[in-house]
Formats: structure tokens, sequence, C-alpha cells
């Protein structure tokens, strides 16, 4: 059994992130959410774009109001208005001053912005009670950004700021990778789907649709294929199928040691390279991984709860790196939080806990889910938002102290 380290790094080791040009595809700027970024993004403007006042209110010369104060104001002479979208026409002279509004441009000759409260308008003229600091309120051109620089580095999750950033710079088609294709299937004869009638012994196929569902959410092309059977031929069948499809496979079940557990047999006549057989996880320590040339195949174990934790802890980061996200962004991230309970594990492998990870009196805090903890109960996994991580060797967390959770 491989510590769960060890197999985290094999698996990761493995995985070859998308960055050939083929891999790279051309989005419209409102499908670009939730997508990678694979080029880097350079604006050819300015930002600001121009000079422009951050304030209703005057442009001044700021020679001309330096010193002022309600006892001594200063009285300008307005020579034009300048709302934002306009372009100035006169050159301030000694003396003059432009009503302006934020956003607008500054008029030649302005070098501060006085701002409407700090005045009191008569007719054509202003006057002046306050002196601000010289350049007051003005959004120099190119002082946030530079054209030509850097704006957005490629291997970024595109967000709501980056669409933001994007619009800005009229980047309209948004290079991307190409979305991730996880081929997804169930394995065993006792499986049927959750609208069919229900036999002696049988159970409902849930992981193929968790697995799907998470996939949705990592924004990845889920394959699905189904339920196959305990049959060696259309198991090798599937396998092939799905090895040729698509850049990772999940299957879940047939990876233990009993007489219909299959899949390593036949990856391995596939021309699999088995990297990893088991981990010291529970629940999940029948995981199975093998690499082909273009594909890694992860063994699941069949059991609801292994399947997910399996896939949150080791395959989640691995789509992430696939994708074509940086480091930093791509490995698992894990929460001090205060325990609510006590916690237990056997102490063998490193064991998971699931239940909700939230936020109490500004601490992160870990709520156990009630019920049974085994790796065939999933109706206690409903509304998890976090695994509670117990190291080897560790057999107890206190309640009221902190434990490491993998938000999920
Ligand atoms: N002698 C041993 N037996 C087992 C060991 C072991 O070390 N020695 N390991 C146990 C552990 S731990 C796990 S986990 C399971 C893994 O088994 P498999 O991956 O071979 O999965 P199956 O045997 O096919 O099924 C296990 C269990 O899960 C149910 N299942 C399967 N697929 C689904 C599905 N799509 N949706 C819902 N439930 C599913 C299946 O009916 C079984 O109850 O092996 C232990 N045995
Ligand atoms: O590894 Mo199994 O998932 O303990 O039941
Ligand atoms: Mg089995």
């Amino acid at each position: 059994m491989l510590p769960v380290d060890q197999a985290e790094s094999i698996i990761l080791d493995l995985i070859q992130p998308l960055k050939s040009p083929s891999d790279i595809e051309t989005v419209d700027l409102q499908d670009a959410i939730g997508r990678v970024l694979a080029s880097p993004a350079i604006s050819s403007l300015d930002f600001p774009h121009w000079d422009n006042s951050a304030m209703d209110g005057y442009a001044v010369r700021y020679a001309d109001i330096e010193g002022c104060t309600s006892d001594h104001p200063q009285t300008l002479e307005i020579i034009e208005e300048i709302p934002a979208g306009s372009q100035p026409q006169y050159t301030l002279q000694p003396g003059e001053a432009a009503r302006i509004f934020t956003g607008a441009c500054l008029p030649e000759g302005a070098d501060t912005i006085v701002m409407q409260e700090d005045t009191q308008r008569q007719g054509n003229q202003v006057k002046i009670f306050n002196c601000p600091q010289p350049q007051a309120f003005v959004r120099r051109q190119g002082s946030f950004y530079k054209a030509g620089d850097l704006l957005l580095t490629p291997g970024i999750l595109l967000d709501a700021p980056d669409i933001a950033v994007l619009a800005a710079s009229q980047c309209v088609k948004v290079p991307v990778f190409r979305r991730v294709k996880v081929a997804i299937f169930s394995t065993g004869d006792e499986l049927v789907t959750p609208d069919q009638l229900l036999g002696p012994g049988q159970l409902v196929d849930s992981n193929s649709y968790a697995l799907t569902a998470l996939m949705f959410k990592m924004g990845v092309k889920p394959i699905n294929l189904g339920i196959v059977t305990d049959d060696p031929q259309a198991l090798k069948q599937t396998i092939s199928q799905a090895i040729s499809e698509a850049d990772l496979v999940l299957s879940t079940g047939g990876v233990s040691v009993g007489d219909y557990d299959y899949i390593e047999q036949i990856l391995t006549e596939l021309g699999g390279k088995i990297h990893i057989q088991s981990v010291a996880i529970q629940p999940g320590k029948p995981l199975t991984v093998a690499k082909f040339p273009h594909c890694v195949y992860f063994g699941l174990p069949g059991n609801p709860v292994s399947a997910l934790v399996t896939c949150w802890r080791f395959i989640l980061p691995a789509i992430r790196k696939l994708s074509g996200l940086k480091s930093e962004d791509y490995q698992p991230v894990f929460i001090k939080a205060r325990s609510q309970s006590l916690l237990q594990s056997k102490g063998k492998r490193e064991t998971y806990l699931w239940g909700k990870l939230s936020v109490i009196n500004g601490e992160y805090s870990f709520q156990l889910a009630p019920g049974t903890h085994n790796s065939a109960n999933l109706v206690n996994l409903a509304q998890t938002t976090g695994l509670a991580v117990l190291p080897i060797n560790c057999t107890q967390i206190q309640a009221g102290d902190f434990v490491n959770v993998l938000p999920v």
C-alpha cells in the first residue's frame, strides 16, 4: 500500500498538461467563464486610456488655486463643460477652469481636479474653497497598465474579474484549452440504472451519476459509458473504447481481490502500465492507476464513498493539472478547522471522514456527518463539503482540536 502523498505525486507525474496548439480552441468572451486561458493576454490599449477625472467637479491648473481656503476662495472662469465620452475643445489658460465629470478626459493645461463639494458655482464662474493636493483626482493614462505589457498569464482559470479585464481590452475571442475528456463507467453484475426495477441482490449504480456530476462541476466533458457487467470481454471492449476517446478514464468497481475483479488484468492485457495498485487511504484502498500512451486510467473502488473520496483526493488535482492550470492552482489545499466532535480512525490508513466545513465565529469548523462512516454508506455523504484527514497512526482527534480538512 502506497502512502497517500506518494500516490498523489505518482498520479500528478503521470499527467501531461494540455499544451499543444491542437489543444487550444477559441471561444466567445461570454463563453470563456470557467475555462483556462491558453495564451498570454496583451492589450494594445493603455489603462486608463487617457488622463481623466476621478470626480465630478472642476479641472483646474494647480498653480491657480494653491493655498485657497474657505476664507480666501479663488474664483476661476468656466470655459467649457466636459462630460464623460466627449473630447475637450480648449486648453486651460491661467485663471480658467473646466466643468468636468467622473471619467471625462482632462483638458490640456489642467493638472488637478477640485471636487464639486469644495466649490460654488456662480454663472460662468466657480469659487474654489479648498485646495486639494497637486494632481488630485487625476487618473493618468497608462497608470494602471501600459499597452503591450502582459495583462493575463496563460494557465489561469477565467473568472468574472478576468472576463471584465478581457472585455475592457476588447478581446472578444479568447484562446482557451479544450475541455478535458473523461470517460466514466461503472462495473458490476449487480448494478441497475436508477429507472430500472430493483431485483433481489441488485443495487442502483450511483457511482457513474456522482462522477459525471462532479465532472460537470469541474468543467470537463464527461463521456458516460454506463454500466458494464463483470465480463472480461465486455470490460475489454469498453476499456478499449474509453482509452481511445478520453484523456482520463474513471471506472468504478472490480479493483479488489475478488474473483470478479478483472480491471487490473485487462488493463495489463491492453498494454497499460500499472503504476498504483493500492493506497493506504480509508476509504479507497484498492485504487488502480494505469498509464496508456494518450490516457491515464483510474480504476476507482466500487464502494460509493470510496469512489467519491478517491476522486476528490486524487482525480480532481489531476484534472486541474491536465486542464493547463498552474502548479499552485492544481495542488490540493487543506484547511485547518476546529472539529466539533471526536474524530476516530483505526490508524492503519490515512483516514478521510466526511462532513461539513463551515465558518463559525470567524473560524473554520468541521462538523462530522452523523451516522455510520462506512465506505458503502452513501446516505450520510449528502451535503458533504469537507473531508477531515486523520494521518496514519493518529487514532483520535478530540472535539475542539484542529484537523486538516480537504474542502470538496
Ligand atoms: N478480501 C478482500 N476484500 C476486499 C478488500 C480487500 O482488501 N480484501 N478491499 C475492500 C475494499 S477496501 C473495497 S473499497 C472494495 C473495493 O471493491 P471493488 O473495487 O472490487 O468493487 P466491487 O467489488 O465491484 O464493489 C464493491 C461494493 O461497491 C458496490 N458498488 C459497485 N459499483 C457500484 C456503483 N456503481 N454504484 C453503487 N455501488 C456500487 C458493490 O455492489 C459492492 O458492494 O473491496 C473490498 N473487499
Ligand atoms: O478502501 Mo475501502 O474504500 O475501505 O471500503
Ligand atoms: Mg470487488
